[in-house]
Protein backbone atom coordinates (compact mmCIF):
# COMPACT_ATOMS: atom_id res chain seq x y z
CA UNK A 1 0.00 0.00 0.00
CA UNK A 2 1.24 3.41 -0.28
CA UNK A 3 2.02 5.32 2.81
CA UNK A 4 1.19 8.78 0.98
CA UNK A 5 -2.60 7.65 0.13
CA UNK A 6 -3.46 6.04 3.90
CA UNK A 7 -3.92 8.47 6.23
CA UNK A 8 -3.02 6.11 9.04
CA UNK A 9 0.79 6.54 7.94
CA UNK A 10 0.83 10.06 6.54
CA UNK A 11 4.11 11.37 7.13
CA UNK A 12 3.87 14.76 9.68
CA UNK A 13 6.73 16.90 9.09
CA UNK A 14 7.81 19.16 12.46
CA UNK A 15 5.53 22.21 12.12
CA UNK A 16 8.12 24.07 14.61
CA UNK A 17 9.92 26.80 12.50
CA UNK A 18 11.56 29.30 14.03
CA UNK A 19 11.74 31.29 10.90
CA UNK A 20 8.25 30.73 9.68
CA UNK A 21 6.87 31.42 13.28
CA UNK A 22 9.08 34.20 13.89
CA UNK A 23 9.01 33.86 17.32
CA UNK A 24 10.93 36.30 18.39
CA UNK A 25 9.45 38.85 16.76
CA UNK A 26 6.37 37.65 17.50
CA UNK A 27 6.46 38.30 21.26
CA UNK A 28 6.27 42.29 21.91
CA UNK A 29 9.12 43.37 24.18
CA UNK A 30 7.62 43.69 27.51
CA UNK A 31 10.73 45.71 29.03
CA UNK A 32 8.59 49.25 28.71
CA UNK A 33 5.46 47.78 29.82
CA UNK A 34 4.68 48.65 33.45
CA UNK A 35 1.55 47.60 35.49
CA UNK A 36 0.26 50.60 37.32
CA UNK A 37 -0.76 50.08 41.03
CA UNK A 38 -4.51 51.45 40.63
CA UNK A 39 -5.10 48.40 38.40
CA UNK A 40 -5.27 46.45 41.85
CA UNK A 41 -7.22 49.25 43.62
CA UNK A 42 -10.16 48.82 40.78
CA UNK A 43 -10.11 45.50 41.31
CA UNK A 44 -10.33 45.52 45.08
CA UNK A 45 -13.40 48.20 44.74
CA UNK A 46 -15.03 45.53 42.85
CA UNK A 47 -14.34 43.02 45.33
CA UNK A 48 -15.99 45.14 47.78
CA UNK A 49 -18.99 46.06 45.81
CA UNK A 50 -19.44 42.22 45.27
CA UNK A 51 -19.53 41.69 49.02
CA UNK A 52 -22.99 40.45 50.52
CA UNK A 53 -23.68 43.65 52.03
CA UNK A 54 -20.61 45.57 52.68
CA UNK A 55 -20.23 44.82 56.40
CA UNK A 56 -17.85 42.29 58.22
CA UNK A 57 -20.67 41.08 60.94
CA UNK A 58 -21.80 37.57 59.67
CA UNK A 59 -20.27 34.94 61.58
CA UNK A 60 -20.84 31.35 59.63
CA UNK A 61 -23.30 29.79 62.25
CA UNK A 62 -23.79 27.02 59.35
CA UNK A 63 -24.75 23.41 60.33
CA UNK A 64 -24.65 21.24 57.68
CA UNK A 65 -27.60 19.73 56.65
CA UNK A 66 -27.60 16.53 54.73
CA UNK A 67 -29.03 18.34 51.60
CA UNK A 68 -27.86 21.60 51.04
CA UNK A 69 -25.03 20.37 48.90
CA UNK A 70 -27.51 18.76 46.64
CA UNK A 71 -29.62 21.96 46.21
CA UNK A 72 -26.89 24.16 44.71
CA UNK A 73 -23.60 23.49 43.97
CA UNK A 74 -22.63 26.75 46.70
CA UNK A 75 -18.94 25.86 47.13
CA UNK A 76 -17.83 25.61 43.31
CA UNK A 77 -20.81 28.01 41.66
CA UNK A 78 -20.39 30.71 44.08
CA UNK A 79 -19.73 33.92 42.57
CA UNK A 80 -16.94 34.70 44.82
CA UNK A 81 -15.37 31.74 43.64
CA UNK A 82 -15.72 31.76 40.18
CA UNK A 83 -13.82 34.88 40.56
CA UNK A 84 -11.08 33.36 43.04
CA UNK A 85 -10.73 30.90 39.73
CA UNK A 86 -10.67 33.32 37.03
CA UNK A 87 -8.68 35.67 38.68
CA UNK A 88 -5.79 33.00 39.39
CA UNK A 89 -6.11 31.23 36.01
CA UNK A 90 -5.49 35.08 34.33
CA UNK A 91 -2.66 36.39 36.23
CA UNK A 92 -0.73 37.31 33.80
CA UNK A 93 3.41 36.53 35.25
CA UNK A 94 4.82 39.94 34.20
CA UNK A 95 8.49 39.54 34.60
CA UNK A 96 9.73 43.39 35.43
CA UNK A 97 7.32 44.59 36.12
CA UNK A 98 7.10 43.74 39.92
CA UNK A 99 3.35 42.63 40.47
CA UNK A 100 4.03 39.02 39.45
CA UNK A 101 1.88 36.99 41.83
CA UNK A 102 4.10 34.70 41.99
CA UNK A 103 6.99 36.79 43.63
CA UNK A 104 7.38 35.94 47.23
CA UNK A 105 7.62 39.23 48.49
CA UNK A 106 3.95 40.06 46.51
CA UNK A 107 1.09 39.43 49.37
CA UNK A 108 -1.97 38.16 48.10
CA UNK A 109 -4.13 41.02 47.05
CA UNK A 110 -6.33 38.88 44.42
CA UNK A 111 -7.17 36.42 46.93
CA UNK A 112 -10.87 37.25 47.28
CA UNK A 113 -12.64 37.35 51.33
CA UNK A 114 -14.55 34.01 51.53
CA UNK A 115 -18.10 34.90 51.26
CA UNK A 116 -19.84 35.97 54.44
CA UNK A 117 -22.25 33.65 55.15
CA UNK A 118 -25.10 33.91 57.27
CA UNK A 119 -26.83 30.69 57.44
CA UNK A 120 -29.16 30.12 60.43
CA UNK A 121 -29.19 26.89 62.21
CA UNK A 122 -32.64 25.09 60.88
CA UNK A 123 -35.20 24.07 63.66
CA UNK A 124 -35.42 20.73 64.22
CA UNK A 125 -37.86 18.88 61.40
CA UNK A 126 -37.05 21.73 59.12
CA UNK A 127 -34.26 21.20 56.90
CA UNK A 128 -33.95 21.40 53.50
CA UNK A 129 -34.41 17.83 53.73
CA UNK A 130 -37.43 17.97 55.36
CA UNK A 131 -38.79 20.62 52.87
CA UNK A 132 -38.65 18.00 50.17
CA UNK A 133 -40.30 15.60 51.84
CA UNK A 134 -42.50 18.12 52.36
CA UNK A 135 -42.86 19.33 48.62
CA UNK A 136 -43.94 15.45 47.78
CA UNK A 137 -46.84 15.24 50.07
CA UNK A 138 -48.08 18.37 50.76
CA UNK A 139 -50.68 18.56 48.11
CA UNK A 140 -51.49 22.74 48.16
CA UNK A 141 -48.36 24.20 48.68
CA UNK A 142 -49.18 27.11 46.90
CA UNK A 143 -52.36 27.65 48.72
CA UNK A 144 -54.52 27.61 45.37
CA UNK A 145 -57.51 25.34 46.77
CA UNK A 146 -57.75 23.40 43.77
CA UNK A 147 -57.10 26.53 41.10
CA UNK A 148 -54.62 26.47 38.57
CA UNK A 149 -51.22 27.56 38.74
CA UNK A 150 -50.96 29.07 34.90
CA UNK A 151 -52.81 32.59 35.84
CA UNK A 152 -51.34 35.52 35.40
CA UNK A 153 -51.11 38.25 38.58
CA UNK A 154 -51.04 41.40 38.95
CA UNK A 155 -48.10 42.92 41.09
CA UNK A 156 -50.60 44.72 43.20
CA UNK A 157 -52.10 41.27 43.89
CA UNK A 158 -48.48 40.79 44.80
CA UNK A 159 -48.39 43.20 47.56
CA UNK A 160 -51.59 42.17 49.03
CA UNK A 161 -50.45 39.27 50.55
CA UNK A 162 -47.29 40.49 52.04
CA UNK A 163 -48.44 39.36 55.60
CA UNK A 164 -50.99 37.02 55.60
CA UNK A 165 -50.64 34.03 57.52
CA UNK A 166 -50.03 31.04 55.14
CA UNK A 167 -50.40 33.14 52.08
CA UNK A 168 -47.55 35.41 52.00
CA UNK A 169 -46.42 35.64 47.93
CA UNK A 170 -42.86 36.93 46.41
CA UNK A 171 -41.83 37.20 42.53
CA UNK A 172 -39.08 35.56 41.92
CA UNK A 173 -37.82 35.34 38.07
CA UNK A 174 -41.07 36.32 36.93
CA UNK A 175 -42.87 33.55 38.67
CA UNK A 176 -45.03 34.56 41.99
CA UNK A 177 -44.97 32.03 44.91
CA UNK A 178 -46.40 31.51 47.87
CA UNK A 179 -43.26 31.54 50.36
CA UNK A 180 -45.46 31.18 53.53
CA UNK A 181 -44.71 27.09 53.82
CA UNK A 182 -41.06 27.58 52.97
CA UNK A 183 -40.43 30.37 55.37
CA UNK A 184 -38.54 28.08 58.46
CA UNK A 185 -37.02 26.19 56.11
CA UNK A 186 -35.32 28.85 54.39
CA UNK A 187 -31.35 28.77 55.39
CA UNK A 188 -31.07 32.70 55.88
CA UNK A 189 -34.08 32.55 58.47
CA UNK A 190 -37.22 33.92 58.58
CA UNK A 191 -36.29 37.68 58.92
CA UNK A 192 -34.29 37.55 55.48
CA UNK A 193 -37.39 35.55 53.55
CA UNK A 194 -39.49 38.00 55.07
CA UNK A 195 -38.20 40.68 53.21
CA UNK A 196 -38.99 39.17 49.53
CA UNK A 197 -43.08 39.41 51.43
CA UNK A 198 -45.17 41.05 48.85
CA UNK A 199 -42.28 41.82 46.45
CA UNK A 200 -40.14 41.19 43.18
CA UNK A 201 -36.96 39.57 45.44
CA UNK A 202 -35.10 38.60 42.53
CA UNK A 203 -32.22 41.18 42.93
CA UNK A 204 -32.36 40.86 46.89
CA UNK A 205 -31.86 36.91 45.67
CA UNK A 206 -29.14 37.12 43.26
CA UNK A 207 -27.43 39.28 45.47
CA UNK A 208 -27.09 36.08 48.17
CA UNK A 209 -27.41 33.16 46.60
CA UNK A 210 -27.56 33.42 42.66
CA UNK A 211 -26.57 29.75 42.58
CA UNK A 212 -29.73 28.46 44.31
CA UNK A 213 -32.18 26.44 42.12
CA UNK A 214 -35.62 28.60 43.62
CA UNK A 215 -37.44 27.11 40.65
CA UNK A 216 -37.43 23.42 41.94
CA UNK A 217 -37.09 24.18 45.82
CA UNK A 218 -40.12 26.16 44.93
CA UNK A 219 -41.59 24.34 42.03
CA UNK A 220 -44.86 23.59 44.42
CA UNK A 221 -45.10 27.06 45.54
CA UNK A 222 -46.38 28.35 42.63
CA UNK A 223 -49.08 30.70 42.44
CA UNK A 224 -48.96 31.95 38.62
CA UNK A 225 -46.83 34.27 36.79
CA UNK A 226 -46.32 37.98 36.50
CA UNK A 227 -48.44 39.73 34.61
CA UNK A 228 -45.84 42.68 33.56
CA UNK A 229 -48.67 44.11 31.32
C1 LIG B 1 -37.51 33.41 47.54
C2 LIG B 1 -36.82 32.36 47.38
C3 LIG B 1 -35.59 31.94 48.17
C4 LIG B 1 -35.15 30.68 48.24
C5 LIG B 1 -35.77 29.46 47.57
C6 LIG B 1 -33.96 30.69 49.05
C7 LIG B 1 -33.21 29.58 49.36
C8 LIG B 1 -32.04 29.59 50.07
C9 LIG B 1 -31.15 28.47 50.20
C10 LIG B 1 -31.35 27.09 49.57
C11 LIG B 1 -30.12 28.88 50.96
C12 LIG B 1 -28.89 28.06 51.33
C13 LIG B 1 -27.81 28.46 50.35
C14 LIG B 1 -26.53 27.71 50.49
O1 LIG B 1 -26.42 26.82 51.30
O2 LIG B 1 -25.61 28.04 49.73
C15 LIG B 1 -30.37 30.24 51.33
C16 LIG B 1 -29.55 30.97 52.14
C17 LIG B 1 -29.71 32.29 52.37
N1 LIG B 1 -30.68 33.10 51.86
FE1 LIG B 1 -32.20 32.54 50.69
N2 LIG B 1 -33.73 31.97 49.48
C18 LIG B 1 -34.69 32.77 48.95
C19 LIG B 1 -34.80 34.14 49.11
C20 LIG B 1 -33.95 34.91 49.82
C21 LIG B 1 -34.03 36.33 49.98
C22 LIG B 1 -35.09 37.21 49.31
C23 LIG B 1 -33.00 36.70 50.77
C24 LIG B 1 -32.61 38.06 51.27
C25 LIG B 1 -33.43 39.01 51.53
C26 LIG B 1 -32.28 35.51 51.15
C27 LIG B 1 -31.18 35.47 52.00
C28 LIG B 1 -30.46 34.37 52.29
C29 LIG B 1 -29.30 34.37 53.15
C30 LIG B 1 -28.71 35.56 53.86
C31 LIG B 1 -28.85 33.07 53.20
C32 LIG B 1 -27.68 32.54 54.00
C33 LIG B 1 -26.39 32.92 53.31
C34 LIG B 1 -25.75 31.84 52.55
O3 LIG B 1 -26.09 30.66 52.68
O4 LIG B 1 -24.84 32.18 51.79
N3 LIG B 1 -32.86 34.45 50.54
N4 LIG B 1 -31.54 30.66 50.76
Amino acid sequence: MDDSSDFTFCKVSSQVDDDHLESPKAIPSIDNITLEDNHLDGMSMSRTENSLDGSDSHVDVAVEDEASGSLCDNESNSPQQKSNLSESATSPEVGKSGLSVNEPTQKKPLAKKPAARAKVPFEKGYSQMDWLKLTRTDPDLAGLKGRPNRQLISMDEVKQHKTTEGSIWTVLKGRVYNISPYMKFHPGGVDMLMKAAGKDCTSLFNKYHAWVNAEFLLEKCLVGYLDVN
